[in-house]
């Protein structure tokens, strides 16, 4: 999924913009599959084997299946179902997402998302999916799928929240947190992090009830590069900060990061003791540290802090565990806090800024849905889609066509970004996908070998065996082969005619789906084979009888 697209940046909806105006057919169904359980699969085999403390680290420190597995693969697979069930669908009704709906509220509390954060947004996803404009070419579950990604992108933040620098002086960032949450490796990831954007840092230890603590910041500090600022146990925490802020400005350092105490819950002097420290240096930032581990527990957490001390925002560790995504969804909507880091392994480079996009997208185990709905409208145009509608209902579709339509799947990349960017679709395998490629361009290589006359009238090649001689000649192919790709563009008209028959509206529209199903379903038949096989059927018959004879 990494691979396909991590591309998604927090835009409005495409569902809340102006409708499509094109029209792009899904692609098969029976291509569809649970990108998930590609995940799920992974760690399941990875867990039978009973990973040694060192596998079972790289593996949390990889950026690979397995991680995303761990992190939110129930509550992927939870919302996956409730896809699932929209299958087959036209329209999104009130009536058919009540259960995609239960399963979504389901899957979120599963994840250990409060209830009243659930409920809000199951409300606001149903008002919308029930609002929203149907988006030509894009299916009920896909526009399904795009809503409850802005509204997660919304639920955590919608934009990413970075550090504020002091305008003048030291930038004072203080934490806090629990015991044990990971504060102090947290301390030195942030000198980390803020070395790499060519600030100065220096570290403060005020844990004071804790030597080891102190211990494992400057052993934290040496191994950053970064110095520390300690008076072991001799002073109290708010006169060490204090001093550390006066040393920072002798010396012109850009940033302070300070290490406070951790208790094992919150206590009245754990909190005396942090408003004095605040009081004392006026932080630019007060970050609290929560583990993603302890789920809505860490966005009670983080609002109690809040409302305590007063924070500005707080990081999120642990996420490489087995973190079912509770915390991450919560903290922002329960405390008013925005997430603004999140931790994700012990080394020092696993600290990142908090996307709330990206986070929405891995939630989701999608692909990159929303550039999947622009790109669709942007390839084909609406005059496109009349007009090969006019075709299709007329019979007329034609090997032009036919090119456009290839054409179109060409514009939108190759065809494994535009598979990678729809959920479940990713289990087309990459040889799959070169196959289908290597047939596109297979068949242009013919079709381009035609004259705008046969290319219009495709029975001109179907009566003439001397023209199809001749293509086959010019594109370097078998004449069996060009008779194969006419027979072909007679089936697809035969199909599209009856599609657009059975279909409600002017919404949907045969496009890629149809004709890869059709260049595959019917590569190795000669003309005349399918007819044989399929003698029985009347209807099949009816079709096929518009292939004429060579
Ligand atoms: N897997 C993982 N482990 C982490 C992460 N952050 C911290 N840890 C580990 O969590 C453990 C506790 O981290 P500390 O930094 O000592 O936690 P603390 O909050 O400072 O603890 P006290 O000093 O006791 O208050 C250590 O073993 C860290 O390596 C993370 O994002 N992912």
């Amino acid at each position: 999924m990494e691979a396909t697209a991590l591309t998604l940046s927090s835009r409005p909806a495409a569902a809340s913009r102006s409708p499509a105006k094109g029209t792009f057919a899904s692609l098969h169904p029976r291509r569809r599959f649970s990108a998930h359980a590609v995940h799920l699969r992974a760690a399941q085999s990875a867990s039978l084997r009973a990973p040694s403390p060192g596998a079972r680290r790289r593996r949390r420190r990889g950026s690979g299946l397995v991680v995303r597995a761990e992190m939110f693969g129930q509550l992927t697979t939870g919302l996956e179902s409730a896809w699932n069930k929209l299958r087959g669908v036209d329209v999104l009704t009130k009536e058919n997402i009540v259960e995609p709906m239960r399963d979504i509220r389901r899957a979120l509390l599963e994840a250990d998302v409060s209830v009243p954060v659930v409920r809000r947004f199951v409300s606001s996803i149903s008002e919308k999916a029930l609002g929203s404009d149907l988006i030509r070419g894009v299916r009920p579950e896909q526009q399904l799928v795009q809503i409850v990604h802005d509204e997660l992108v919304q639920l955590m933040g919608g934009e990413v929240s970075d550090l504020v620098f002091a305008k003048s002086g030291p930038t004072v960032i203080l934490l806090a947190g629990l015991q044990g949450v990971g504060k102090t490796t947290v301390c030195a990831k942030l000198a980390f992090y803020l070395k790499k954007l060519g600030k100065s840092c220096m570290l403060v230890a005020a844990d004071v009830y804790r030597p080891a603590a102190i211990d494992q910041l400057t052993i934290l500090g040496e191994q950053v590069g970064v110095p520390v600022y300690s008076e072991r146990t001799e002073a109290k925490p708010a006169q060490i900060t204090k001093n550390a802020v006066e040393e920072a400005k002798r010396k012109n350092i850009d940033a302070i990061v300070m290490d406070t105490a951790g208790r094992l819950q919150i206590d009245k002097s754990m909190m005396v003791e942090l408003k004095e420290v605040k009081k004392a240096v006026n932080p630019t930032e007060v970050l609290l540290v929560v583990d993603a581990m302890t789920g809505q527990e860490a966005a009670a957490l983080v609002t109690t802090f809040n409302i305590e001390i007063g924070i500005t925002g707080a990081i999120l560790t642990k996420l490489d565990g087995d973190s079912r995504g509770g915390a991450a969804l919560s903290v922002k909507e329960v405390s008013g806090k925005p997430i603004k880091f999140v931790g994700r392994g012990e080394r020092m480079e696993d600290l990142e800024l908090f996307y709330p996009d990206r986070m929405a997208q891995r939630v989701l185990g999608m692909g990159d849905v929303l550039s999947f709905v622009e790109k669709a409208q942007e390839v084909m145009r609406q005059e496109d889609a009349v007009e090969l509608q006019k075709k299709i209902m007329s019979a007329k579709f034609d090997f032009n066509d036919f090119l456009k339509q290839s054409q179109n799947v060409a514009k939108m990349g190759s065809m494994s970004r535009v598979v990678g960017m729809i959920p479940g679709m990713n289990k087309v395998t990459p040889a799959q996908i070169r196959e289908a490629e290597k047939r596109l361009a297979f068949v242009e290589s013919m079709i381009n070998a035609m004259t705008a006359e046969e290319r219009e009238k495709p029975e001109l090649l179907a009566e003439s065996r001397d023209r199809r001689i001749r293509v086959a000649e010019e594109s370097g192919k078998s004449e069996h082969e060009v008779s194969q790709l006419v027979a072909q563009l007679f089936q697809m008209r035969a199909q599209m005619q009856k599609l657009m028959g059975v279909m409600t509206g002017q919404e949907a529209l045969p496009g890629m789906g149809n004709l890869m199903e059709s260049l595959n379903a019917d590569e190795k038949a000669p003309p005349g084979t399918a007819r044989r096989k399929r003698r029985h059927s009347k209807t099949r018959q009816r079709e096929l009888d518009a292939v004429p004879s060579s």
